[in-house]
C-alpha cells in the first residue's frame, strides 16, 4: 500500500480499464479472493490512520464496495475493534463475493445495526457504500448515510472512491462523501485527481491487491520534473530568450507578473512588449526587463508569452504572432480573442512551431463553444478535444490541472491547491511555461513542468505570508 504523493508519477486507469483488470485478476486469482485482499487492506488502514478509535463506523452499499466494507469489518471484529454496520444490501440480490463476505462478517459476530454511533475525532467512519459501480445520484437511506459520514466528528476513510464521485471525470452529480482518506484498489482513478476529486478523496492511497498486471493506462498522475543542473559554462543566451506581448491599458501590471516569473524561472533574457502606448516606466520596479515596442520584437528567435493582460488590443497582433513566434503561449485574452475569430483559429491549427494553450474552464468553454459547466463535467475530455482542435498543448487549469496534446494519454498535475485562486497567478503561470520553451523543453514537457512547479510553490509557501502572485513569481528558482 502506497501513499499518495507528488513526488513520483503513477498511472491512472478509468472504469473501463479497472472493470477490464478486475476480470481478469478475478479469473487468475478466484472467486472472493480480490476482495478479501481489499477488505483487509481496508482493515489494515483503518487500524493505521485510528490506533485509538473506540468505535468505527462502517456504511456498507448494496453492491462489491459494500462487499469491501463487509470483509474489512470482520477484520477489524477479529482484531477487538467492535465495528458497527450498517448495511444497505439486499440478500435476494448480492452478488456472489459480497455474499460470501456478508457470511463471514456475520459469522465474526460483527453488529449489524440501523443506528449510528455519536464517533468522536479520534473514531472512523468508513465509506463503502458505492465504488465503481455508482451509477445515478442517491436518494433515500444512501443520501441519509452519505450525509451521515459528512456530519460525523470522525475522519472518514472512503474505499475505492469517495460515494458519488465518477472514477473517470472527478465530478459528483448528486450527494457525495467528502473523504478525509481513499484507499484507491486495483488501480488509481483519474477522478480521484481532478475537478471535485481533490477535495473530495482527500489523501489517496493506493492497493494493487497484489496484481501485476497491467492494461494501457486512460492518464498519468504526473510527476516531479527531472533536476536538470545549470553547467558552469552557460551563458545568458544558453536559456533562451523569452517576450512577453500583453499588458494593455490598465493591465500592465499582468505582463510585468508574466516576464518577472519568466526570468526568475530561468529564462536569459525577457522582453516585455506592452500593449500600453502610455509612457509609464516600470524598469524601476524590474529593472532586468527590457522593455520593446511590440514591432520590435524578434519573434522568429523567441519563446512568446502572448496575453498576459493584452485586451481586446492583443487581438491585432495575433496573425503575426501565431506566424512568427518560435515557441508560444496563449493564455488569456490571447485565447479569447482566438475564440472570437475563426481566422485565428485557423492560424493556431495551421502553426507547427511548439505551442502551448493555457487556457481556465470559462476560457476553454469559449474555444470549444460549450459551457464552463460542460467543461467541468469532463475536465480529460474538454482538454483532449482542445487538443485535437488546435493541434497544441492544452494545459486545462483548475484543481487538478491536465495536460495533453494529440495523440497521448493527459497528465494530471499533481500540485497547488486553492491559495493559487488570487489575481495574476495564471500570467505567471503563462511565465513559467515560457521560460522552459525557452529553454529548450518540448511545449508537453514546458507545460507540465511548468504546472508542477507553480503548485508546488503555493503547497510549500510558508503559511503565515501573503501568497501574491508577484511573491510567487519571484520565488522560482
Ligand atoms: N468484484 C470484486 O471481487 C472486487 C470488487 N471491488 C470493489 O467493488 C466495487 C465495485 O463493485 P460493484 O460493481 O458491485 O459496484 P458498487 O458496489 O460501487 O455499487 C453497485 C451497486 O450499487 C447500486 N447503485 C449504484 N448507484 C446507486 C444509487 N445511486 N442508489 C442506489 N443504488 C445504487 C447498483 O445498482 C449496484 O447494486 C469497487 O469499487 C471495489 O470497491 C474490489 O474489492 C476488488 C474486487
Ligand atoms: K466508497
Amino acid at each position: 500500500m502506497h501513499p499518495i504523493t507528488p513526488e513520483r508519477a503513477w498511472a491512472l486507469h478509468g472504469s473501463a480499464a479497472t472493470r477490464q483488470l478486475e476480470a481478469r485478476a478475478i479469473a487468475a486469482a478466484g472467486p472472493h479472493v480480490l476482495m478479501q485482499r481489499a477488505g483487509l487492506a481496508t482493515a489494515r488502514l483503518a487500524l493505521a490512520l485510528a490506533p485509538h478509535a473506540r468505535q468505527v463506523w462502517i456504511a456498507c452499499g448494496p453492491g462489491n464496495n459494500g462487499g469491501d466494507g463487509l470483509e474489512a469489518a470482520m477484520h477489524l471484529q477479529h482484531w477487538g475493534k467492535r465495528p458497527r454496520v450498517r448495511w444497505l444490501g439486499d440478500e435476494q440480490r448480492l452478488a456472489p463475493d459480497a455474499a460470501a463476505s456478508l457470511a463471514r462478517a456475520r459469522a465474526a459476530g460483527v453488529l449489524f445495526t440501523d443506528a449510528m454511533p455519536e464517533l468522536q475525532s479520534q473514531d472512523l467512519a468508513i465509506d463503502a457504500l458505492l465504488g465503481l459501480g455508482n451509477a445515478r445520484a442517491a436518494t433515500g437511506d444512501l443520501a441519509a448515510c452519505i450525509a451521515a459520514l459528512n456530519a460525523s466528528a470522525a475522519p472518514v476513510l472512503a474505499i475505492d472512491l469517495p460515494t458519488g464521485l465518477a472514477a473517470d471525470t472527478g465530478q459528483a452529480h448528486g450527494p457525495a462523501v467528502r473523504a478525509r482518506h481513499t484507499l484507491s484498489l486495483l488501480t488509481l482513478k483519474p477522478g480521484l485527481f481532478t475537478g471535485m476529486g481533490r477535495d473530495l478523496a482527500g489523501q489517496v492511497w493506493f492497493d494493487a491487491l497484489q496484481d501485476g498486471d497491467t492494461v494501457p493506462s486512460d492518464a498519468t498522475l504526473a510527476g516531479p520534473p527531472p533536476a536538470r543542473a545549470r553547467a558552469h559554462a552557460s551563458h545568458k543566451g544558453s536559456y533562451g530568450d523569452v517576450a512577453v506581448l500583453g499588458g494593455a491599458p490598465g493591465m500592465r501590471g499582468a505582463a510585468v507578473l508574466a516576464a518577472s516569473a519568466a526570468l526568475h524561472a530561468g529564462a536569459g533574457r525577457v522582453y516585455v512588449a506592452a500593449l500600453d502606448a502610455g509612457t509609464v516606466d516600470l524598469a524601476a520596479d524590474a529593472p532586468e526587463l527590457m522593455w520593446r515596442a511590440p514591432p520590435e520584437l524578434a519573434l522568429a528567435r523567441l519563446a512568446v508569452a502572448c496575453g498576459c493582460g493584452g485586451g481586446p488590443q492583443v487581438a491585432a497582433w495575433l496573425p503575426r504572432v501565431l506566424a512568427e513566434a518560435a515557441q508560444l503561449v496563449l493564455d488569456a485574452d490571447a485565447l479569447n480573442a482566438v475564440a472570437a475569430d475563426t481566422g485565428l483559429q485557423d492560424a493556431l491549427r495551421w502553426r507547427a512551431q511548439p505551442t502551448v494553450l493555457t487556457p481556465h474552464p470559462l476560457e476553454a468553454a469559449r474555444l470549444l463553444g460549450s459551457s464552463t459547466t460542460a467543461v467541468q463535467a469532463d475536465r480529460l475530455a474538454a482538454a483532449r478535444a482542445l487538443a485535437a482542435r488546435f493541434g497544441a498543448v492544452v494545459l486545462l487549469k483548475g484543481s487538478g490541472t491536465v495536460v495533453t496534446e494529440p495523440g497521448r494519454a493527459p497528465a494530471i498535475n499533481p500540485t497547488g491547491n486553492a491559495r493559487l485562486a488570487t489575481a495574476g497567478t495564471g500570467d505567471v503561470l503563462a511565465g513559467f511555461v515560457a521560460a522552459h520553451l525557452a529553454a529548450g523543453s518540448t511545449a508537453w514537457e514546458a507545460a507540465c513542468h511548468a504546472a508542477y512547479a507553480h503548485g508546488a510553490l503555493a503547497d510549500t509557501w510558508p503559511a503565515g505570508r501573503a501568497l501574491t502572485a508577484s511573491a510567487l513569481a519571484r520565488a522560482a528558482a
